[in-house]
């Protein structure tokens, strides 16, 4: 288990540059799956969820080239369907959530997909039943083993059909149009998740040959093809790195500029930090967070005190409240904070409250914020990190605290954020990597 230690309390200034968004990169890379073609992909950060599914990958035959850092091209004409079965197999799968879209295009290409339980945070129960319940729809067969814990899924071929997803799922819908690219007429997929993630997975798809309208909505149509072809694909800036930059930035009184941050991808998340009372501004591509002395919370127009809560996208995503709970300790006023999709992901807060944060938790669910406005700082304390989020959370508040800190379980950290600490010790931070 790796470690940070951290002496917090200095203000930092620079720029930063957001590596590419993780959970797309995770949805793109198994599109690669779908043709025997070369496909290119450039952007793809450099963190272990994505090298651990670059890797698995390559051990079911895909053949990888490195052309710098970032840059692959795949081939997956090879692929080696009896690995599949191997305890090898299980255990790179297992470790981590991204995996979990391989099925989809296994399926779709191959008769067969199977994945066991995926890794990924424990932020709550993440069911997969809107991913089966789709390829079910697509007329796959569908089989849950218990003991192995593997969920296998075989059609000797998949027909196109009318999908209203039980849940707006982000690798539900990415898994199920992969299956349906391939499908034999037309599908559509209600109630279907639209992040820039799957709008740029859309894309990618088309670019390779797919049919897909919609994009961008909730109602997705694809008409099926014979196959796939090779494409040419870039990955996009992280929008929950560069939320969580904007976070650190006001919480350490930090004057930081954040570049190429794709800004009309952002959605609602720059409004939301608005809210907080951070100031922002966007120069060219670039946001520029002035250093701030204080932010102020809105209240609602009402006077009554704001809350901040997740939703599928277009609503606020839930990878970003974590970071949005921590904004506020040191804001002025007050906010609920409402974590609706998952219910383990706020039990983190009692780190807070040992660094001397005014945060009660309210249930599973909700926690109430109460600004320090900057009067008292953070005290640093010894901690581990639960969850990705949570990890960042906990860095940003270990950033801002007097005197030194230790984050534990720093692998969590480092699945989604690259080479973090060397970037913000770039801006004047002290974290060391134990
Ligand atoms: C690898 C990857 O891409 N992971 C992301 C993906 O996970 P993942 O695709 O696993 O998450 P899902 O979108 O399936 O669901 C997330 C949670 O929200 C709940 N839910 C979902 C939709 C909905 O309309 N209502 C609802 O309550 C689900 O029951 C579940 O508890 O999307 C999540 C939700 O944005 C993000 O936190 C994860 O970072
Ligand atoms: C929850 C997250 O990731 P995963 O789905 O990979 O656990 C996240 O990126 O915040």
């Amino acid at each position: 288990m790796g470690t940070f230690e951290i002496r917090g309390g200095t203000s930092l200034k620079g720029e930063l540059t957001p590596q590419g968004a993780k959970n797309e990169a995770l949805q793109v890379l198994c599109a690669v799956l779908l043709t025997g073609e070369k496909v290119t992909i450039s952007n793809l950060p450099d963190i272990i969820d994505v090298n651990k599914l670059i890797n698995l990958l390559q051990v079911m035959g895909v053949k990888i080239e490195k052309v710098e850092r970032g840059t692959y091209v795949f081939k997956a004409s090879d692929i080696d369907l009896a690995y599949l079965d191997t305890e090898d197999f299980a255990k790179r799968a297992a470790s981590l959530r991204g995996s979990i879209m391989i099925v989809g295009p296994l399926l779709a290409r191959f008769g067969k997909g199977l994945i066991p339980k995926p890794g990924g945070d424990k932020i709550g129960r993440r069911r997969l039943d809107t991913h089966f319940e789709g390829f079910a729809k697509l007329g796959g067969k569908f089989n849950y083993n218990p003991k192995t814990f593997f969920y296998t899924v075989e059609a000797k071929k998949l027909v196109g059909t009318y999908i209203h997803l039980d849940e707006a799922s982000v690798t539900g819908t990415a898994n199920i149009l992969m299956a349906a690219v391939l499908a034999k007429g037309e599908t559509i997929i209600y109630n279907a998740a639209c992040e820039p993630y799957l709008q740029q997975l859309c894309k990618m798809l088309n670019n390779m040959g797919a049919k897909i309208t919609g994009i961008g909505s909730n109602k997705l149509y694809i008409t099926g093809v014979k196959e796939l072809k090779g494409c040419y694909h870039r990955v996009l800036p992280d929008m929950i790195e560069i939320g969580s930059f904007i976070g650190l930035a006001a919480m350490t009184k930090s004057e930081i500029t954040i570049k190429d941050v794709a800004y009309p991808e952002l959605g609602i998340i720059p409004n939301v930090f608005k809210k907080l009372g951070i100031q922002m501004e966007l120069r060219g591509d670039d946001l520029y967070i002035p250093k701030q002395e204080s932010y102020e919370v809105d209240t609602f127009i009402d006077g009554s005190i704001l809350t901040i809560s997740d939703a599928p996208w277009p609503g606020f995503t839930p990878d970003l409240l974590s970071i949005v709970l921590v904004t506020a300790i040191q804001a002025k006023g007050s906010v609920l904070i409402h974590q609706k999709m998952f219910e383990s992901r706020l039990f983190f807060v009692d780190k807070l409250i040992d660094m001397g944060a005014q945060v009660i938790l309210c249930d599973p669910h909700r926690a109430a914020v109460i600004g320090l406005n900057q009067q008292q700082p953070l005290r640093g304390i010894s901690m581990t990190s639960p969850d990705i989020r949570a990890g960042v959370s906990l860095l940003i508040a270990a950033l801002s605290a007097e005197g030194t800190s230790t984050i534990h379980n720093i692998e969590q950290i480092d699945r989604g954020y690259q080479d973090i600490d060397i970037r913000l010790n770039n801006l004047g931070a002290d974290i060391r990597r134990l």
